[in-house]
């Protein structure tokens, strides 16, 4: 069967000729490049053991890689059978101290010390107060930060803790669309396919079953790209999601004696990028910084927080580990890729798990939609969400369903967290009515609708 829109996402199958096999010796990085339009690879672990950032693979089993750029490691040696063209090539370390995902190993060691003393105390003591580790993984572009945020995670949850997971970066998305921020628990294994590497739209499907146990994030909508497009609203949501961040940790135990993870978007060394992430680092009550590649970060937020305590008084560590030289670039048009399949999957699933979305059509007085601003029509300087027109314009967007009522005042409605999105794909104007597309089958009701600047339009999604 063929669904609209989905075109592009099923791999098929790789060509016979092209199957290889891959020795690596302990340390060595498989380090590997699928675009976005081809057909996918797969991949099988014959001997040995590898991981995708710090998920292991099992042996035996093939996994299909597609739009990725991503690598497998192997700490002790392995044997992989590549099928399919992808630019791959393989990075060898001779000794432990030339790779930093050994620093990177022993980060997770360090952590899960802290983990083990916080349970050992929480029990003791009968001590609810207690956290684990707040770690805020920060650097400039392309140092890696994300990839070390899901290791770090992964490894967590590979010993059995359940580490709470956070995102500030608008630009992706954490188990949601780009232009949201978001936080989950992560207590169970991620998916190695996951373009995404397991912190994609695939890890929290809106409807139907899922191979992986789902996470339930929330989520707050930016509806832009980069801080700097709003930096009082970003800083608003950030409050606002280390507010829910904190009552997620409280609820479960375990959550909370595992801690935090953080990633943060990049930043410049300057004096707005610093601002940035202490700001973030404050509203999460961060105590372990880790910076990627940047000496110049590093020295600043040396001297911005290393002399501050949290607000539970415990000392800020900050420390400067290597980024990786394998970390790969994602130009704009890649990043605009990643967004448009987010919104593929988010509606219509993966290859192995097929969603069917609802088609609803309604008129134009149903719908209630407030958009984020252009420059030219900012109040007084100020970002507040004013009322949007329909009108053709809008096909093809995705909106935001918010946890609010269409009777709540705009400031509220925006920093309300989100239930969800819908897709525009048509906007009749003679007979005023609207087509849209959403996961679920029940109607809107008097929920608000959010239509911001990022992810831009995508194609129509119903053909
Ligand atoms: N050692 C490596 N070998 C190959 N690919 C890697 C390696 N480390 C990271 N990557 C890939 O490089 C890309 C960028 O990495 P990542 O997202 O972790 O960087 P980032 O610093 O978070 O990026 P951004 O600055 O855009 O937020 C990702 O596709 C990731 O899977």
């Amino acid at each position: 069967m063929s669904i609209p829109g989905l075109g592009q996402i099923t791999p098929q199958a790789a060509a016979a000729t092209t199957i290889r096999t891959i020795a690596l010796q302990p340390l060595w990085e498989w380090r590997f490049e699928v675009p976005r339009r081809s057909a996918g690879i797969t991949v099988r672990l014959v001997t040995g053991s590898a991981e995708r950032d710090g998920t292991p693979l099992a042996v035996n089993r093939t996994y299909t890689f597609v739009r990725t750029k991503s690598k497998l490691l192997t700490w002790h040696g392995c044997t992989l059978e590549v099928n399919g063209d992808c630019d791959a090539y393989v990075a060898e370390y001779a000794a432990p101290e030339d790779s930093p995902m050994v620093s990177y190993l022993n980060l997770h060691f360090a952590l899960k010390e802290r983990r083990d003393h916080v349970r050992a105390m929480s029990g003791a003591a009968q001590n609810r107060a207690l956290l684990g580790p707040r770690v805020m993984v920060c650097g400039p572009k392309n140092s890696g930060k994300t990839s070390l945020a899901r290791t770090l995670v992964a490894y967590a949850t590979r010993m059995g803790a359940q580490p709470l997971v956070a995102s500030v970066d608008p630009g992706e998305g954490l188990l949601s669309l780009p232009g949201t921020m978001s936080a989950a628990v992560f207590g169970t294994v991620m998916d190695v396919e996951d373009p995404a590497g397991g912190f994609g739209v695939r890890g929290t499907p809106s409807t139907g079953p899922s191979t992986v146990p789902v996470k339930l994030p929330i989520v707050y909508y930016f509806g832009r790209e980069k801080v700097e497009d709003d930096g009082p609203f970003w800083r608003e949501l950030v409050s606002k999601l280390a507010g829910s961040a904190r009552v997620k940790m409280d609820e479960v135990d375990d959550v909370r004696c595992t801690g935090l993870v953080l990633d943060t978007p990049a930043v410049a060394a300057n004096q707005s990028g610093i601002d940035i992430l202490v700001h973030a680092a404050r509203e999460f009550a961060v105590n372990v910084v880790v910076v990627l590649g940047s000496a110049g970060m590093n020295a600043e937020l040396q001297r911005r927080l290393a002399h501050e305590k949290t607000r539970f008084g415990e000392p800020i560590t900050v420390l400067l580990l290597d980024k990786s030289e394998g970390v790969a670039e994602r130009d704009k048009a890649w990043m605009r890729g990643v967004g448009e399949e987010a919104i593929k999957e988010y509606f219509f699933g993966d290859p192995k798990r097929t969603l069917s979305p609802f088609t609803h059509s309604v008129t134009y007085e149903e719908l209630t939609v407030l958009k984020v601003p252009d420059e030219s029509e900012y109040f007084e300087g100020q970002q507040v969400l004013i009322p949007a027109e329909i009108s053709p314009e809008m096909s093809n967007w995705t909106l935001a369903v918010m946890d609010a009522s269409v009777n709540d005042p705009p400031e509220i409605i925006r920093q309300a967290a989100i239930l969800g999105f819908i897709a525009i794909a048509d906007v009749d104007e003679e007979r005023r009515r609207v087509k849209f597309l959403s996961p679920v089958s029940g109607r809107l009701g008097n929920r608000p609708l959010v239509w911001g600047r990022w992810p831009e339009p995508y194609i129509n999604l119903v053909g």
